[in-house]
C-alpha cells in the first residue's frame, strides 16, 4: 500500500474517532463534559495577557443561577445539578491555570489570536450547559450513587481520553469535572 493511502485512511480514522462519543449511558455526558474542558483553552487564550482575571465569581453566580432556574424546569434537582456544574467550572479553571503555567514559560506557544470572551466563547459555553442540562436529565436513573454508575463513568471517562486524545492537562481537568456524576 502507497504511503499517500496509508496517511489518507489515517487521517479518515482520526477524523472518524473524533466524531465518536464516549462509550456507555455517559457517554454523551462526558463527551460534552470534554468540549466544556476544550473550551477552556478558548477562555484561557481570550483572558490571557489582559486584566481579566482566570476567576470570575459573578460569572460563576450568573452561570449557576441560570443552570439551578434551567434544572427546575426540568424537573432535576437544582442543587444537584448545581454541585455538577460547579465541578465543571472547577476543570475549566484547572486547564486555564495549566496553560497559563504553560504560556508563561513558553511564550512562542501563547494563541496568536485572541477570543472575545462575551462575544466568542462564552456563547459556547452557554450553549454546552443546555446540551449538559439536557444530558442530566436523560442519565438520571444511570447517576444514582452505585458502583454501576461508578463503572460506568470510569468507562465513559477512559474511552473518552482515548477517543479525543486528551493530554495530561486535559485529563485530570476531565476527572475534576466527572467527580459528581454519580448522585
Ligand atoms: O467565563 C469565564 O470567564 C470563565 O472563565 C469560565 C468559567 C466557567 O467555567 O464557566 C470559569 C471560571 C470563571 O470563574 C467563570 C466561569
Amino acid at each position: 500500500m502507497a504511503l499517500s493511502e496509508i496517511m489518507r485512511l489515517l487521517a479518515v480514522a482520526l477524523t472518524l474517532a473524533a466524531s465518536l462519543t464516549p462509550v456507555g449511558p455517559l457517554g454523551e455526558l462526558t463527551g460534552l463534559a470534554v468540549q466544556r474542558v476544550q473550551v477552556a483553552d478558548l477562555v484561557a487564550a481570550a483572558k490571557f495577557g489582559t486584566a481579566q482575571p482566570i476567576d470570575d465569581p459573578a460569572r460563576e453566580q450568573q452561570v449557576l443561577d441560570g443552570v439551578r432556574a434551567k434544572a427546575v424546569e426540568l424537573r432535576l434537582d437544582p442543587e444537584n445539578a448545581a454541585r455538577f456544574f460547579r465541578a465543571q467550572i472547577e476543570a475549566n479553571k484547572l486547564v486555564q491555570r495549566g496553560l497559563y503555567a504553560r504560556w508563561t514559560e513558553h511564550p512562542e506557544e501563547v494563541p496568536q489570536h485572541r477570543p472575545d470572551l462575551a462575544t466568542e466563547v462564552r456563547p459556547v459555553l452557554d450553549r454546552l450547559t443546555t446540551g449538559i442540562l439536557a444530558e442530566l436529565k436523560d442519565t438520571e436513573q444511570f447517576r444514582r450513587p452505585s458502583l454501576k454508575c461508578e463503572v460506568h463513568a470510569t468507562i465513559a471517562e477512559r474511552s473518552a481520553v482515548v477517543l479525543h486524545r486528551l493530554d495530561r492537562l486535559h485529563e485530570n481537568a476531565l476527572a475534576e469535572a466527572m467527580r459528581t456524576v454519580c448522585g
